[in-house]
């Protein structure tokens, strides 16, 4: 977790893009594939000041992890050290569209289990930013981890954000020591069902899209 990555004002500010169309290149309805129920929408390019500038700031020390756990997993992938040279591998990959997101839940919506994983380049680790006050602005609505250990049943954690808080989480999976070396987490996330309110999320996905 991240607390306090943002203050209440950027928040509300990032929220409040939700309602102008031309920031955003497309608009889901989740219901419609399967995905839960709610909303979200993907920002066009060029992103607004502060989530390029938290894309930038957040990716250094998440690279220095997604190397580390390259390494562990025997995967040879080296993550450049800034996320402008990352983004040009995706690039040149054909990987050309913009990932950052707003998510936007009201009563009885929620997101179901799954992996941000759009295109062959894959970078091991997102950010989640609660742009909305658990309790004042909605009910339910829990970010939810879940892990697999192999033969093992899933294992769900909550975590506990409050407005402006941040949850770093992997995208597909994360490296546990074993008695045998170390081995293939699968994780998933999704959102409980948002009881009443309206909860909006910043979702920051580093990996661009193909
Ligand atoms: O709304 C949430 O907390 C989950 C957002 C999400 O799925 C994401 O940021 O990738
Ligand atoms: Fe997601």
């Amino acid at each position: 977790m991240l607390p306090h990555l943002l203050d209440e004002d950027i928040c509300e500010q990032i929220a409040t893009l939700w309602s102008d169309p031309s920031r955003f290149r497309s608009h889901v309805h989740m219901a419609r594939h399967g995905f839960g129920q709610g909303e979200y929408r993907y920002f066009s390019y060029p992103l607004p000041e502060p989530i390029t500038g938290l894309r930038e700031q957040l990716y250094p020390p998440l690279a220095a992890i997604a190397n580390r756990w390259a390494g562990r997993l025997g995967s040879g992938r080296l993550f450049p050290g800034t996320h402008g040279a990352f983004l040009e591998e995706c690039h040149a990959a054909g990987q050309v569209r913009p990932t950052p997101l707003i998510l936007r839940y009201e009563a009885g919506d929620w997101n179901a289990l799954h992996q941000d994983v759009y295109g062959e380049h894959v970078f091991p680790l997102q950010v989640a930013v609660l742009l909305s006050e658990p309790a004042r602005d909605f009910e339910g609505g829990e970010f939810v981890l879940t892990e697999q250990r192999p033969r093992m049943q899933s294992r769900a954690e909550v975590v506990p954000l409050r407005q402006g808080d941040a949850v770093v989480f992997p995208v597909r999976e994360r490296p546990v020591r074993g008695s045998r070396g170390d081995y293939r987490v699968q994780m998933r996330h999704g959102v409980s069902r948002v009881r009443g309110g309206l909860r909006f999320t910043l979702g920051i996905i580093f990996h661009d899209a193909s």
